[in-house]
C-alpha cells in the first residue's frame, strides 16, 4: 500500500482507530469490529451517523452508534432460522450480533483519490469456541463527499455449506423521533419482535408510513430490493441495500432506553436504527467456495 495522505491510525480510547481527514470528507473507522463511528462531508455541519455521547472505547465491547456490523448471526442466537443455529456451539451463552463486532478487523487495501476513499477490512473466522464456521468477512467502504457505501462480504471458505445472518446496523440521527418517518416499506410484511403470537414473532402488514410512538424492532421483508427514505425534521436521507431483502427498524423508546449500554435515558428521541439485513427467511445460504455480499447506500434524500 503507498503511504496514505488521508488516512492515519489514531486511538479512541483504547481502540485503534482509522481517521481519514480528506478535503471533502472525515470519517473515523474503528478497527474493532470495522465499526464506521463517523462520517462528514466538510461542507456538512452535521455528522451522518448517530453516535452516544457515552460511548465506550474499550476492547471486546462494541460502541453505540456509527454502523456495527452484525455477523455470522443477527440479534439473539436462538431467535435464528436452525440453519443458522447449526453452525453456533452454545445457543445459550452465544452473544447477540455474532462476534465480529468485538473482533479486530486487518485493513487489506486503501485507496485515496481527489474524490473518494475505498479501503477494505477483513476479518477471517475459523471454527472457535462460539461458531463452527470457517469463513472470511470483508467490509468495502467507499467513501465520498456525495454519498457513504458499506459492502459487506463473507466468503465461505469451507467445504460445507454455511448459513449466516447479519445487518450492517445503522444508527441514524434525527433531531426529533416524534417527528420523524420512513418511506418505502409500505405494504411490506414486518415481524413485530415486541408481539408474540402462537409463539412467533407476530406478522404484520405496514400501512401507511412507519412512525415512532413507542417502542419499535421490527424486521421488514421487501419483495424486491427498494430504497427507503428517512424524513426527520430537518433532513431526509435516503438508504439503498443491494444484497438484503430483509430490513431491521429499531427505537427502543423510553423503559428500554433506561436499559441499555452507553445510552442516556432521552437518548432515543435524537435516534433510529435502519438495519441493511439478511434474516429470518432471508438468510445466507453460502455453498463451499461461495461469496455473498451485501451492500447499504446511504445519501441525503
Ligand atoms: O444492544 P445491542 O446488542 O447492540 O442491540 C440493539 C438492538 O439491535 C437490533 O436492532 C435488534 O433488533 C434489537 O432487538 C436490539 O435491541
Amino acid at each position: 500500500m503507498p503511504t496514505p495522505v488521508f488516512c492515519q491510525q489514531v486511538k479512541r480510547g483504547q481502540l485503534d482507530c482509522l481517521a481519514i481527514r480528506h478535503p471533502l470528507f472525515q470519517t473515523d473507522i474503528l478497527l474493532q469490529g470495522a465499526q464506521l463511528i463517523y462520517f462528514r462531508p466538510t461542507d456538512d455541519p452535521q455528522p451522518w451517523l448517530w453516535l452516544s455521547r457515552q460511548a465506550e472505547y474499550i476492547p471486546g465491547q462494541a460502541v453505540r452508534g456509527g454502523i456495527p456490523v452484525c455477523w455470522p448471526w443477527f440479534g439473539q442466537a436462538d431467535k435464528n432460522p436452525a440453519e443458522v443455529q447449526q453452525h453456533i456451539n452454545d445457543i445459550s451463552s452465544a452473544g447477540a450480533h455474532g462476534f465480529a463486532r468485538q473482533q479486530i478487523w486487518q485493513l487489506k487495501q486503501l485507496q485515496e483519490k481527489c474524490d473518494q476513499v475505498r479501503l477494505t477490512l477483513e476479518l477471517e473466522s475459523q471454527h472457535s469456541e462460539q461458531w463452527r464456521g470457517h469463513a472470511r468477512a470483508s467490509l468495502c467502504f467507499t467513501l465520498r463527499r456525495e454519498r457513504l457505501e458499506v459492502a459487506l462480504t463473507s466468503h465461505n471458505l469451507s467445504d460445507k455449506t454455511l448459513h449466516i445472518s447479519q445487518a450492517l446496523h445503522s444508527y441514524i440521527p434525527t433531531g426529533d423521533i416524534r417527528n420523524s418517518y420512513i418511506r418505502g416499506l409500505e405494504q411490506c410484511a414486518y415481524r413485530d419482535a415486541l408481539q408474540l403470537q402462537d409463539g412467533d414473532w407476530r406478522l404484520c402488514r405496514q400501512r401507511g408510513a412507519v412512525r415512532f410512538a413507542a417502542e419499535t424492532d421490527r424486521i421488514y421483508f421487501l419483495p424486491q430490493a427498494r430504497p427507503v427514505r428517512l424524513q426527520t425534521p430537518a433532513r431526509q436521507w435516503l438508504l439503498s441495500s443491494h444484497g438484503s431483502r430483509s430490513c431491521v427498524v429499531w427505537n427502543p423508546w423510553i423503559d428500554k432506553s433506561r436499559r441499555l449500554s452507553q445510552f442516556a435515558d432521552d437518548d432515543y428521541q435524537r435516534m433510529l436504527c435502519i438495519e441493511t439485513a439478511n434474516v429470518m427467511d432471508d438468510i445466507i445460504c453460502l455453498p463451499a467456495g461461495r461469496q455473498h455480499t451485501t451492500t447499504l447506500t446511504l445519501q441525503r434524500g
